[in-house]
């Protein structure tokens, strides 16, 4: 008896299984090797395969297809090729995709549910159009000051050194440039890491990025798998002590300018205005219902955002870990591909002498008018996406239209995943001939002008774009800017060449690290 029911609960096993991950081959669409996928997914979990391994494999596997299915984890996912259909989703058809997908509860972490990157439809519409005016030209320019600042004491902190090459593992070093620039540039924090190592700002912004760890991943994973189970036990992804630290900081900060009545132009200064806004609209719709009964007052008007302290530490959080990543890891490769290739480093030389021989600080205008650095910082996000794909998914059911022979209506239910796969499309020599060498050239005038719409998304696209894409362009060109101003960047015995991408980290980072010297110019 025990044999058979043991037998019958393995065949349901097996056909629930084998249900499941025909998804994709019920609607007609090629997808990746089954086994391969699940190996894969393990693999990652382990720490002992990155992600853009699996993403590129299935990307691969199918030629001229627009779109194939993969499985992460239960969950399948419709990996998109083609560019042109990447604007069908994101940009022309962005009310049936507006989301990104749950990737932890809505009650384990609430500074993490109320940030910018994870709220959806109409509030999430509302948040970007309040939080969007501290991104603006203009505000860039008020933020050019502080990073000129910061990228001085950077430089000077190494000036000071006596080695005649001083190796450094850049991604640690730049890790702390990129929180002192943001805890000065979003809250008025002075924070200096290269000095102060063990300062608190620091060492809770690294644990808050740091992806390497089973415990990080099994809970990612875990939520992927059994969501509701999650949900229920509030499995935490970040931990109190480091929501806690940056809720308090935020709180703090607000306290401290509420009450000795400082109104900044920064992050927090424009969320603080729209609270105040916020609470003055209130009080006048209120006035307005009870008097009037005004039934036209536009729905849209009436979400209310969550401007409390932990709404707007939500918002700035994300601002912080986006940033330490993204720049920091952005800067490295950047440094190192300078160190390699001698010829484009020495090019930029040129550009950035040039401006220094008339000023002695560079201006925005100037920094902003570099044309040669614009090159060189657009290759390095072309060859290192810091961020290896982007999501959407499904938020209204939308149907694919058949396009090419052999193609099929492709109908996706709400809720159904969607991965645009940057690294693989950024790699794939259909857009982008020869992609593994780095060369700026493919972005001067007139070859930008040649690139296939939409086959470059550093930032993603659409109206979900990033909304730090400025500010972070604008960071890098700034230290850059300053380091070759005093340095030449060199390889060193620990340099690895040619690098190799480290298989334990959610974006992409360098097995090794990333070892350089510097070397004082004359
Ligand atoms: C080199 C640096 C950076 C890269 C490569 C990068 C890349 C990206 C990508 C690919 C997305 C997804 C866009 C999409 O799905 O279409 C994104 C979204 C986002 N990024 Fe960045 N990012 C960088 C820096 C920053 C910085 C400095 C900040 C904050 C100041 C930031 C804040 C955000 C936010 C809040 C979102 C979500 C936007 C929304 O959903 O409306 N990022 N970023």
């Amino acid at each position: 008896m025990f044999l058979v029911s043991s037998f019958l609960m393995l065949f349901i096993l097996l056909y629930l299984f084998m249900n499941h991950y025909n998804f994709w081959s019920k609607k007609r669409v090629k997808e990746g090797d089954i086994k391969t996928m699940l190996t894969d997914n393990l693999q990652i979990l382990l720490g002992s395969q990155h992600l853009s391994v699996m993403i590129q494999r299935v990307y691969d596997q199918h030629h001229d297809v627009r779109y194939v299915g993969m499985y992460q984890f239960l969950r399948p996912v419709l990996v998109v090729k083609c560019p042109d259909l990447i604007k069908e989703i994101c940009v022309k058809n962005f009310d049936n995709f507006q989301d990104h997908k749950n990737v932890l509860s809505e009650t384990a972490e609430e500074i993490w549910f109320k940030n910018l990157l994870v709220l959806k439809g109409e509030t999430w519409k509302k948040m970007r159009s309040t939080i969007s005016p501290s991104f603006t030209s203009s505000k860039m320019r008020s933020m050019f000051n502080i990073m000129n600042n910061n990228s001085e004491a950077f430089v000077e902190h190494f000036l000071k050194k006596k080695e005649e090459i001083i190796t450094l593992e850049m991604k640690d070093v730049l890790t702390r440039y990129t929180t002192s620039l943001i805890a000065n540039s979003t809250l008025g924090l002075k924070v200096d890491s290269l000095e102060d190592r063990e300062n608190e700002y620091y060492k809770m912004g690294s644990e808050a990025i740091d992806s390497s760890s089973l415990r990080r991943k099994s809970v990612l994973v875990v939520y992927q798998l059994i969501p509701t189970i999650a949900d229920f036990l509030r499995i935490q992804l970040f931990g109190e002590h480091v929501t806690s630290f940056f809720a308090n900081i935020v709180a703090d900060t607000i306290k401290f300018r509420e009450e000795q009545c400082i109104e900044n132009s920064d992050v927090l200064g424009l969320l603080l205005e729209a609270r105040k806004k916020q609470h003055c609209k209130k009080q006048t719709t209120e006035y307005k219902e009870t008097k009037y009964k005004d039934e036209n007052f536009s729905k849209s008007n009436c979400i209310d955002l969550d401007l409390t302290d932990i709404g707007i530490a939500s918002q700035l959080f994300i601002f912080a870990i986006g940033s330490f990543e993204t720049i920091s890891t952005s800067l490295s490769f950047l440094v190192y591909e300078l160190a390699v290739n001698p010829d484009v480093q020495d090019k930029l030389i040129e550009e950035i002498d040039e401006i220094n021989i008339c000023e002695n600080v560079p201006s925005y205008e100037k920094i902003l008018k570099m044309e040669y650095m614009e090159m060189v910082v657009s290759e390095n996000l072309r060859k290192w996406p810091v961020n290896v794909a982007t999501d959407r998914v499904t938020t209204k059911p939308h149907t694919i239209a058949p396009k090419h022979p052999g193609e099929f209506a492709l109908h996706l239910e709400e809720n159904t995943s969607i991965m645009i796969p940057i690294f693989a499309i950024h790699h794939d020599p259909k857009y982008h001939k020869n992609p593994e060498k780095f060369d700026p050239e493919r972005f001067s005038g007139e070859n930008r002008r040649k690139m296939v719409p939409y086959s470059y998304l550093p930032f993603g696209i659409g109206p979900r774009f990033c909304i730090g894409s400025r500010f972070a362009l604008l960071a890098i060109k700034v230290l850059i800017f300053h380091l070759l101003s005093h340095f030449v960047i060199v390889p060193v015995e620990k340099t690895q060449i040619p690098i190799r991408l480290s298989k334990n980290s959610f974006s992409i980072t360098a097995e090794d690290g990333f070892f350089v010297g510097l070397k004082r110019r004359n």
